[in-house]
Parts: structure tokens; sequence; C-alpha cells
């Protein structure tokens, strides 16, 4: 058995914490307020981001960060993305030489607009490169966290430390795949939280389906674009990373960047909605970097460069989709 560590211990990280040590791993779960973990260690619940889930004895809560760490074969990363570099600087002293390192947070970070795998690069040098992976696709934490049938995929640059993460995860209701485009795998699962909130705005809006498979499709098409240009197969974002879940994220009701969007449709606040949520969407800060990136790479992303307009610049969603319709025609 295995001696894994989780850091964040939001929804997504308890979520990955029970599925690793439901396989009978020693599995510690570090947590941002050291009074959740205490609350984890003495309910073996975590109520407040992933209520009514029983967590197993296997799983070792803790607030302390070099404890979490110290010995583990595995450290998962599934903090913010605002929150990833923080946490790998403070961790990174007690980190074991041989350690694998999984990141399983979606998002670009707004200052440096760095992806997940360019900010742990930054932090823990190139020479880790091989240990890095990255775990992404369709996945709320609460289906998982019931053992509903899950498919996602891991990303890393190489082979054999990928297929021990793709190992150390799958169950028999979660399947793991393997890939080696990792920037393709970083940005379907980044960029999909724009779009969601785009779509959850047209259901707000009171559109149909039309609207929706339309933003899920030409969506798609401008993440295609962005990750090309920064050098990924555009074929990876047709995958679990990329369309698996935008499917997910753009029709299901559990989706948090969903529900953004849909109660912007409906007339309210950003601020509003974002306090009484309760949870991370990543499509808020990721709307921003991704609209910044694709200026700064000239990458075409009208969808996402709405979607920026109506969270930063105060435009109503509905005028954001006649701006959507009215654009120039063109080539599919
Ligand atoms: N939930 C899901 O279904 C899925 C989520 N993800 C991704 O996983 C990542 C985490 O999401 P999720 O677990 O759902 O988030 P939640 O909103 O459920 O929980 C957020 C957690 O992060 C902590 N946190 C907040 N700010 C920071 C910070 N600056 N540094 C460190 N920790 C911080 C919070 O602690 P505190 O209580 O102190 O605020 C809390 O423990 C995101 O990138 C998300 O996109 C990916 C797949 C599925
Ligand atoms: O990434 C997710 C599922 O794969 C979770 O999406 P939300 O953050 O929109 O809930």
């Amino acid at each position: 058995m295995g001696n894994f560590a989780v850091l964040g211990a939001g929804a997504w990280g308890t979520a990955l914490a029970k599925v690793l040590a439901d396989k009978g791993n020693r599995t510690t779960l570090w947590a941002h307020r050291p009074e959740i973990a205490e609350h984890i260690a003495r309910d073996r619940v975590n109520a407040r981001y992933l209520p009514g889930i029983a967590l197993p004895e296997t799983l070792h809560p803790t607030g302390d960060l070099e404890e979490a760490v110290r010995g583990a074969e595995m450290v998962v990363v599934v903090v913010p993305s605002h929150g990833l570099r923080d946490v790998v600087r403070q961790a990174r002293p007690y980190l074991p030489p041989e350690v694998l390192i999984c990141s399983a947070s979606k998002g670009i970070e707004q200052e440096s607009l760095m992806l997940m795998s360019e900010v742990l690069h930054d932090e823990l040098g190139t020479h880790v490169s091989p240990r890095l992976t990255y775990l992404s696709g369709p996945s709320f934490a609460k289906e998982v966290a019931v053992g509903q049938p899950t498919a996602v995929v891991v990303a890393g640059a190489s082979e054999p430390e990928t297929h021990a993460v793709q190992q150390a995860f799958a169950t028999d209701r979660l399947r793991v795949y393997s890939s080696l485009d990792v920037v393709g795998v970083e940005i379907g699962g980044a960029l999909k939280n724009v779009v969601a909130i785009a779509a959850g705005a047209a259901d707000g809006l009171g559109f149909g389906h039309n609207a929706r498979a339309g933003l899920i499709t030409r969506g798609l098409a401008e993440i295609a674009r962005l990750a090309m240009t920064k050098g990924a197969n555009p074929l990876t974002v047709a995958g679990l990373s990329g369309m698996g879940d935008l499917v997910l994220t753009c029709t299901g009701e559990l989706s948090r960047n969903r529900t953004v969007g849909f109660e912007m449709g409906k007339g309210r606040t950003l601020e509003d909605v974002l306090a009484s949520l309760g949870h991370v969407a990543e499509g808020v800060k990721t709307a921003k970097s991704a609209y910044d990136l694709g200026r700064k790479l000239d990458v075409e992303m009208p969808i996402t460069s709405e979607v920026y307009r109506a969270l930063y610049e105060g435009k109503s969603p509905r005028q954001a989709v006649v701006d959507l319709m009215n654009r120039a025609l063109t080539r599919e």
C-alpha cells in the first residue's frame, strides 16, 4: 500500500483523498484551515466542502503541511489555482526527493498567465518534470465520492511516472486514462470553466438547447486554438479534458461555474453570486487569464472575451450574446 498526501481539503481534494484512502493507502489530507482538519478528524466527514460523505480511517487529516508531505510517495495538489504557487513553495522544503506530484487544479495564474505545469516548474525546477502529472476530465467531486462511474485522464511528460499515478487512482469506479500531452490536458481543464459560465448564462437568460450546443462546440474551437498555439495536439481537447468536461460542466447542475453564469443570466451580480456559492468557481479568474493570454498570443477567443467583459467590465450577459451573434460571418 502507498503513502500519499493530498493538499487541499475542498470538495475535490477530499473526494480524491477518499479514492486513495478507500484503496487502503495511508492518505494524509492537508486542509488550508486547521479547524477543518480537526473537524474531519473528529467527525470523519468534511461537512463544509463534501457533506454527507463518510471518510475512511485510512484518511488522516492535518493542518500541518510538513506532516502531510513527509515520507509521501505521491503528493496531489488540489488547491484553487491561485493558491497553488504558495502551497507548493511552502511544501517544497519537505518534499521527499523522488516524490511524484500530481496537480488536480484547473486554472491559469492571473498575473503570470502560467499554466499549473509552468507554475510547478517555476517553483520546483525543470529537473522535476518527469515526476509532474496533471489529473483532469469530467468529474464532479460528489459523484466520485459516492462511487459513480467516472473517467478521467492523467497527463505527464514521462510514461513510467504517469502510469504510476494512473494506477494509484484507478478503481473499478474511476477509470483513469493516460496522456503525454500535458499542455492540451491542462488547457482543456482550465478553459472549459469559462465556457461553462457562458453556457450557464445562456440557460439563465432562458435560451434553449441550440444555444448551449453552439457554445460548447464553438467554445471547444477556441480552446483548441489556444491549445495548439501553446504546442498541444488539438485532438487532446476533443477528449476527456476538453470536450468531456465541457459537456459535464455546461450541462450539469452540480457545476459551480455553470451556476455563476446561470445566476448572472438571471440578473444577479457576480459579487452576490460568489458570496453565496461557498466553493471556488475557477472560471471567474481563468476568464481574465485566458482573455489576457489570448491577446498576448494573438489567439481569437470570442466566447472567452465576452465572458471576460461580463465578469470584469459589467457588460450584460444579454448584450454579450447579441455581440457574439453579430460578429462578422466566418468559416467553421
Ligand atoms: N469540485 C469538483 O468537482 C472539481 C474541482 N476541480 C478543481 O479542483 C480545485 C479545487 O477545487 P475544490 O476542491 O472543488 O474547491 P472548494 O471550493 O470545494 O474548496 C477550496 C479549498 O481550497 C482552500 N483554499 C482557498 N484558498 C486557498 C489558498 N489561497 N491556498 C490554499 N488553499 C486555499 C479552501 O480552504 P478555506 O476553507 O480555508 O477557504 C478549501 O479547502 C479547483 O482548481 C477546481 O477547479 C477539479 C475537478 C472537479
Ligand atoms: O471541474 C469540474 C468537473 O470536472 C467541476 O466543475 P465546477 O468547478 O464548475 O463545479
